[in-house]
């Protein structure tokens, strides 16, 4: 890799990205689609987008604008979250998947890009975690909230046959209650008054057009107040998203909860979002994941699916599984567990809060249980999920 040409105070997007087939450079304050969207603070950004929080004059309404690189090729994202919007609202679920409002393409220096514009939320659950919650744990209220709320909307998609292909507690956000009706000064006490820091070329020469003249901080959100109600979450990020019947031909779903037919190269279907909704459930109660994801390879997650897992490998996957062994070292001395042995272990730390009963506990193994099956078409669905009694109690 060539060294860097740029520098800035902030750590966020790699500023190399701001390159022809790149990000798009955006300042707060800039104005989209001929002054329609007009950008307040920066939410975030992967390795294919920046997200900005702006105000849609036209609508008088806060939005998220997702903005892509311009060098992506398939359109995946947008085509899946305009064919959600055509769809009717009466499912339950419908109201827990992050809506797109409006779509546009917007061309600068680094080429063509495509926009949309989605519900603005506030932080994901990961974020929520990390920020307000004692021990890194959501209480058993919350935990099995969320949980219900994730599993709706992935009946909606299923129902309507679209995969999600990447879910986790990043990908759960929740709404911002009483946004429509905040001013300026209440959207900034909400999403934090937004930091930015220039950008300098390391060689001394003037910043081109093609790069922002400012990295703005992503907004850290002053919410801890909305957990004492009754959070709303949906699912975002439909980058990995998918319809039935034109399958792509893997996922990047992180490692550690992506199922085990992406990892053994097989075809998949809409499934792979309940093998992630089991480890899901896992974290949402414990506040970790269930797979160990230090160092993770993926001979050593199938190796700790198998501990987990009640339905045994598929003797499809016997083959590739005795090739990847090979780079395995085995070791006698790691403890092996059952999914419900290491559920309890993680919950019932001395250390951290525990207010789920043994019982609740035991109930929630089950449930995770029938969700983390090797074969697909063993695994529960969405809509069996929330019949189970675990969501009837408390
Ligand atoms: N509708 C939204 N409202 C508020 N924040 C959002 C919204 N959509 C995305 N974000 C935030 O913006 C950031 C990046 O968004 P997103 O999850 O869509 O992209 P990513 O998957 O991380 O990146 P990429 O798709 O480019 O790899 C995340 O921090 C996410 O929480």
């Amino acid at each position: 890799m060539s060294a860097p040409l740029y520098h800035c105070g902030i750590d966020a997007e790699p500023l190399h990205r701001y390159q022809p087939g790149g990000y798009h450079p955006l300042g707060l304050g800039d104005f989209l689609k001929a002054g329609r969207y007009q950008v307040l603070h920066k939410l975030g950004w992967g390795g294919y987008s920046t997200t900005w929080a702006a105000k849609d004059h036209k609508k008088d309404r806060y939005v998220a604008v997702k903005i892509i690189v311009s060098e992506t090729k398939h359109k995946r994202e947008l085509e899946v979250l305009r064919a959600m919007s055509a769809l009717p609202r009466h499912h339950p679920g419908w109201s827990h998947v992050n809506q797109m409002l409006d779509s546009f393409t917007l061309a600068g220096p680094n080429g063509t890009h495509d926009c949309l514009v989605l519900e603005l939320l506030g932080p994901s659950v990961a974020d929520i975690v990390e920020l307000y919650c004692k021990d890194d744990r959501l209480s058993a209220s919350l935990a099995k909230s969320f949980a219900s709320q994730a599993m709706q909307g992935l009946d909606f998609l299923a129902c309507h046959n679209i995969g999600h292909g990447d879910i986790h507690t990043r990908n759960l956000a929740i709404t911002v209650p009483g946004l429509e009706s905040l001013d300026e000064k209440g959207f900034f006490e909400r999403f934090g008054s937004p930091y930015a820091s220039p950008v300098t070329r390391l060689d001394g020469e003037c910043l081109m057009s093609n790069v922002p003249s400012h990295i703005v901080q992503p907004a850290s959100s002053r919410m801890k107040d909305i957990l004492l109600s009754s959070p709303t979450i949906k699912v975002i990020d439909f980058g990995e998203a998918f319809f039935k019947d034109s399958v792509p031909d893997t996922l990047h779903t992180p490692l550690s909860v992506r199922a085990p037919e992406v990892i053994f190269g097989d075809p998949f279907d809409c499934r792979v979002d309940m093998w992630s909704a089991g480890c899901l459930l896992f974290e949402l109660v414990t506040g970790q994941p269930p797979f160990d994801v230090t160092m993770i390879t993926p001979p050593l997650l199938v190796q700790q699916m198998m501990e987990f897992a009640t339905d045994g490998l598929p003797p499809r996957w016997q083959g590739k599984w005795q090739a990847m062994q090979e780079g395995l070292s085995h070791s006698d001395e790691e403890d092996t567990y059952t999914l419900q042995g290491w559920l309890e272990e993680v919950y019932f730390d001395d250390c951290k809060h525990s207010d789920f009963t043994r019982d609740d506990i035991a109930k929630v193994g089950k449930l995770i249980e029938r969700l983390l099956k090797f074969e697909p078409s063993l695994r529960a669905t969405a809509s069996d999920v929330l019949a189970d009694a675990w969501f009837e109690q408390g």
